[in-house]
């Protein structure tokens, strides 16, 4: 994510260009968080450290941002979509937030944004 946003920072700053596509693969567009770095961590350690420090960056491009979604984009991956302002999803894009399952807050980031603006 760090290197997410610093793209969009470089992006944001350069004049020539005037708009912005985010994609993954074919296969995914993007899985989530990653699930293996913060299984351990309790709600407190996520919200009080850096974990999503730059994941609602996205929505603060002053540029459009088009997604151009394939395959997965589930979790923080469907809320990156989400955050776009222009969708473009090929037939086997597939959207969700399974990481209920995991006992974890659906659409996290989201709520965090909207709570905080
Ligand atoms: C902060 C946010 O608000 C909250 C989040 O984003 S939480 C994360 C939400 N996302 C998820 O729950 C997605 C979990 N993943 C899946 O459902 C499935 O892996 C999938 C549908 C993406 C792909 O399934 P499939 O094609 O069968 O491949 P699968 O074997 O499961 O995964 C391939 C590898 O990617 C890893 N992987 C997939 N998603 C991952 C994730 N989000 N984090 C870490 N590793 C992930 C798997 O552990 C596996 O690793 P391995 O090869 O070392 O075992």
């Amino acid at each position: 994510m760090t290197e997410v946003g610093r793209a969009l920072d470089a992006f944001e700053a350069d004049g020539e260009i005037g708009a912005i596509v985010i994609t993954g693969s074919e296969r995914a567009f993007a899985a989530g968080a990653d699930i293996k770095e913060m299984q351990n961590r309790t709600f407190q350690e996520r919200y009080g450290g850096n974990f999503l420090a730059h994941w609602n960056r996205i929505s603060t491009v002053k540029k459009p941002v088009i997604g151009a979604v394939n395959g997965f984009a589930l979790g923080g991956g469907c809320e990156w979509a989400m955050m776009c302002d222009v969708i473009y999803a090929g037939e086997k894009a597939q959207f969700g937030q399974p990481e209920i399952l995991l006992g974890t807050i659906p659409g996290e980031i989201l709520l965090i944004t909207l709570i905080l603006n």
